[in-house]
């Protein structure tokens, strides 16, 4: 029976390089402030630094108060990646798409999740608080977070997508 043994060192480099998600700026309307503190306890739960631009209540909002500022935090690089939460996660998406340096992907499943990272270099989460549970939404941060972007012919697409 032959025992790999993992090369410790080696092992333990290649730790070291992968990219750790540090910081995390959020916003959210109304219909997804339950989540936001659901997710936000996530990632402190991980020793992930939380930038919270509310709103903190379920008193209605407008969501691109709450969005711009997310937006703003990740394309001017002071954070690693953005989650934006509300009802449908549509208007949300909307707003964070409109930032030249912003590629929002709406997410209803993990594997959506995963993708929009792997495929799509995503950089914001927009999560639909009214159409997925609080599960999902964890589902989702978690896969979101963990997942790199491939690169390669996925490269060059997602290269295209600015319009001038
Ligand atoms: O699209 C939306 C914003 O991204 C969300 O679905 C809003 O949460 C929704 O439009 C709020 O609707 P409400 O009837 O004012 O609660």
């Amino acid at each position: 029976m032959y025992k790999i043994e993992v090369d410790k060192p080696i092992f333990y480099l290649c730790e070291l390089l992968k990219p750790h998600i540090m910081k995390i700026s959020i916003g959210n309307d109304h219909a997804g402030t339950d989540y936001k503190f659901a997710v936000s306890e996530y990632l402190k739960s991980k020793n992930i630094e939380v930038i919270n631009h509310g709103t903190d209540s379920e008193d209605s909002v407008d969501y691109p108060d709450f969005v711009h500022p997310v937006a703003r935090d990740v394309e001017n690089g002071e954070v690693d990646l953005g989650i934006i939460i509300c009802g449908s996660g549509n208007g949300a998406s909307m707003t964070a798409n409109k930032h030249q340096g912003i590629r929002c992907a709406l997410c209803w499943t993990k594997e959506i999740a995963e993708l929009a990272r792997e495929h799509n270099n995503a950089n914001i989460l927009s999560i639909p608080a009214r159409y997925t549970s609080k599960a999902q939404a964890l589902e989702m941060v978690k896969v979101f977070l963990e997942t790199e972007f491939a690169g390669g012919r996925h490269a060059t697409r997602v290269g295209k997508i600015a319009c001038n």
